[in-house]
């Protein structure tokens, strides 16, 4: 592969080695120093996989074209990465590339029964558990629709569900993403540069040129001969980590713990509840993500206090709309929601298979091997963030309380 990229023009890679570390697995090595800001590799346009490429193909672009609704961004690369890997012959720089690929990843979706059960009662459970059935479907209509129109360009022996979620994991966790000058937004698959790993000690120092439609590696912090070469990934949660990654950083700082709140379409008052929830930018089934530094969100207040209002407390709420405020309706419908959410992530918590204590004891154990799936899913049930929520709802309770004493 690089001796491919270097005569089609990548600059850099004389210098940088691929190697094996601790934790990160494969990653790369420098070979000599670096001082930040340096410009340590450039990958040239013409060996980038991206969308335009794909269609650009005289193989494939007729197929991908032929589909209507167009094919989405993720699928089209997933697709085209299972072309050149079942091409038998051409695409020769690309194969190396896609031999270099892993054979298997961790990203959640592959995980054992078993191993997803350590999360059972957590959101990254029941969003593997969707984001299985939403692969399955996806596939299926992409059978239907491409795969089986086309059999001469897309063996289906080499197009099963299984190379799909193999192809999608290889996009999800090796692609990048930017945004244009013009607001559009571009995703690319850098051959070698997709070997670096992600540290949270480099701010993002991976570019594209727009001009020249190269991608840019400089160095996010000084290296020394022999480090490896980091980039950044993101301020990604655990769980998104783990769902397209396969890996989570303990103790990550941007860590957070998505809630789902939705209404039944048969509650009382729904129809004017889901006018005012579309009015104050949410729905009526809305996700809410929870972070340590802000584990109540006041999205969950505003959500809330709609969806426990009567007829008077929405005559209110839509006032404060027009009015540009945004207060509780009343001491009752505030400590009602508050304990709601209380109660609500009380018995998530207790919802876990194994208890927090036990599992902290478990992880201090080592019980789950490092760096394991199961040892992965058991850091996302360190459930910091929920604990915290609760507390702010029982601290919120007690102003509330206070505040009424008050006013008697
Ligand atoms: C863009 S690839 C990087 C190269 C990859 N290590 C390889 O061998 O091909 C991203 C993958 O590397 C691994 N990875 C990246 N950063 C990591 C980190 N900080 N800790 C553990 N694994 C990491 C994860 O498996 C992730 O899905």
């Amino acid at each position: 592969m690089e001796s491919w990229l270097t005569k089609s023009g990548a600059v850099g890679l004389g210098d940088l080695e691929l190697a094996e570390f601790p934790v990160t697995g494969r990653g790369v090595k420098t070979l000599r120093r670096f001082s930040q800001g340096e410009r340590i590799l450039t990958i040239p346009s013409d060996v980038l996989w991206s969308v335009e490429r794909a269609y650009g193909d005289s193989l494939l672009g007729p197929a991908l074209r032929s589909s209507l609704p167009p094919l989405s961004v993720e699928d089209i690369l997933a697709i085209y990465i299972l072309f050149v890997r079942s091409r038998e012959s051409g695409y020769d720089g690309l194969r190396t590339h896609v031999s270099a690929l892993p054979s298997s990843y961790s990203s959640s979706i592959f995980f054992s029964e078993e191993e997803l059960e350590v999360c059972a009662g957590t959101s990254l459970y029941t969003i593997t558990k969707q984001l299985e059935q939403r692969i399955e479907d996806d596939y299926r209509e992409l059978a239907d629709r491409v795969l089986a129109q086309h059999p001469d360009i897309f063996p289906l022996d080499m197009f099963t569900i299984e190379d799909y979620k193999w192809a999608l994991c290889t996009v999800w966790s090796r692609s990048m993403d930017f945004t244009l000058p013009d607001g559009s937004s571009i995703r690319t698959l850098a051959p070698f540069a997709d070997m670096l790993n992600h540290s949270s000690d480099v701010k993002q120092c991976h570019a594209y040129d727009v001009k020249s439609g190269d991608l840019s590696i400089l160095a996010g912090k000084d290296y020394e001969i022999g480090d490896q070469v980091y980039i950044y990934y993101g301020p990604i949660p655990n769980n998104r980590l783990l769902r397209l990654y396969g890996f989570v950083i303990p103790g990550n700082p941007n860590d957070s713990y998505d809630l789902v709140l939705t209404t039944h379409p048969e509650a009382p008052l729904y129809e004017q509840k889901q006018k005012l929830w579309v009015s104050a930018g949410l729905d009526s089934t809305t996700t809410i993500s929870l972070t340590l530094t802000d584990p109540l969100p006041m999205n969950i207040l505003r959500y809330l206090r709609i969806q426990r209002a009567d007829v008077s407390g929405l005559a209110a709420l839509a006032l404060q709309q027009i009015d540009g405020t945004d207060e509780k309706i009343s001491d009752s419908n505030e400590v009602e929601i508050l304990r709601f959410v209380e109660e609500a992530i009380g018995s998530l918590l207790d919802g876990f298979a194994i208890s927090l204590e036990r599992l902290e004891e478990q992880l201090a154990e080592g019980v789950y091997p490092v760096g394991g799936n199961a040892w992965a899913a058991a850091h996302r049930k360190r459930k910091q963030i929920p604990v915290r929520t609760r507390e702010m709802c029982k601290l919120r309770q007690g102003f509330r309380a206070a505040d009424v004493m008050w006013e008697v």
